[in-house]
């Protein structure tokens, strides 16, 4: 049984230990392809309307076909009353053609194209490696004001990981933005003090998203009682003052923070290994886990800006209309989750959160 937690008034949406919300947006996913599709794109169209789908497949996404492709299997992946639209990225290498991207945003496939540093993160191998080898096809982005998605840190392995995304803002973002400077920009996953100052300190062209492991881990995490690989992504969380200001930026109500889970799953076996790769489950419980944070922060009346009004405004697309609902209920989430014969640890394993998102139809009591 569950407890039904009585509380005082709460500000916003909430009533009756029920907080409803204009349907949110990811836009930052990752739902991987194969095996693990089904089970990460059930996930993430389960709460939300529309994600941006990470490009970073073996190999990557860099044609309109690639990308045509992969978002059909996106949908027949997912059960039919699952409505939801998977908007598409398009992996930026140095050898990308301005025109391929072009075409495809001008057809509707591509809504934004991802920077990634080469060797930064993930399948990032073939990313780009240096941002002047790309500069025409920025060029062509800013002309035709098709977002330019990023994954900003810098790669030199001189750089202390934990410096990376600050390096990267003086080093990378900074120039583009001067020789760019009606390009929209995404700088995804901030997890720095020195971001939130960037982007606040930027024109309305540049705008961040937040993950829900950033609102609630710091560094110290990945070391509680031994090592603790799924509390390893990248950027990797930094010190507890950062967190701090991730959480404040987020409430804040400023259209220039929004959602975006970054939930990024990877098989147990490859995270609890001698080299365990980076990224984190959220997508199961993303909306639970933001919930818990704005309401820590006083500031549920701020999440449906965050979650469901900020991104779609940048974006320039309308806003969903339906709603969602989260009960404000205990919810242990599971250890584990299984997709045919691959384990994964989802973000607060083991741990119990005070929401529970309601799937439509039913009475979230289950
Ligand atoms: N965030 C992560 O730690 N990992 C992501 C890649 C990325 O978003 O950088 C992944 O694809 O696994
Ligand atoms: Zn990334
Ligand atoms: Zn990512």
């Amino acid at each position: 049984m569950e407890d039904i937690i009585t509380t005082s008034a709460l500000p916003g949406q909430f009533s009756d230990n029920t907080l409803t919300l204009r349907q949110p947006d990811d836009w930052h996913v990752h739902l991987r392809d194969g095996d693990m599709l089904k089970l990460a794109a059930d996930y993430t169209a389960r709460q939300f309307a529309r994600a941006i789908v990470m490009p970073n497949l073996v190999p990557p996404i860099t044609t309109v076909s690639a990308a045509a492709a992969y978002r059909g299997r996106i949908m027949a992946a997912l059960s039919e009353e699952r409505a939801f639209t998977p908007l598409m990225t398009a992996y930026l290498t140095d050898e990308i053609n301005p025109d391929e991207i072009e075409a495809g945003f001008l057809d509707g496939v591509f809504t934004a194209c991802k920077l990634y540093p080469a060797n930064a993160t993930t399948n990032s191998a073939a990313g780009v490696t240096d941002v002047r080898r790309i500069w025409s096809t920025l060029e062509r982005m800013q002309k035709i004001d098709m977002p330019l998605l990023v994954h900003g840190e810098v790669v030199s392995p001189d750089i202390d990981i934990f410096d990376r995304e600050a390096v990267f803002l003086e080093t990378v973002l900074g120039p583009v933005l001067k020789d760019f400077p009606a390009l929209r920009v995404v700088l995804e996953h901030i997890t720095t003090e020195d971001s939130v100052q960037f982007v606040e300190a930027a024109g309305s062209n540049l705008a961040a998203t937040i993950t829900a492991h950033h609102l609630r881990i710091d560094r110290n995490a990945m070391f509680d009682g031994g090592l603790r690989p799924h509390a390893y992504c990248l950027p990797v969380a930094k010190r507890r003052h950062h967190r701090a200001a991730l959480r404040k930026a987020a409430v804040s109500g400023s259209p220039k923070f929004f959602l975006g889970t970054d939930s990024a799953p990877h098989p147990k076996h490859e995270k609890e290994s001698a080299c365990g790769c980076a990224g984190i489950f959220s997508a199961p419980v993303a909306l639970e886990s933001y919930a818990q944070t704005f309401e820590e922060e006083g500031a549920l009346d701020r999440l449906e800006g965050f979650a469901s009004e900020f991104g779609p405004r940048f974006y320039r697309l309308p806003l969903n209309e339906g709603s969602v609902t989260l009960h404000r209920v205990a919810q242990d989430v599971p250890d584990l989750m299984t997709c045919g014969d691959i384990d994964i640890v989802p973000f607060h394993a083991g741990q119990s959160l005070g929401w529970r998102f309601v799937e439509e139809g039913s009475q979230g009591e289950t």
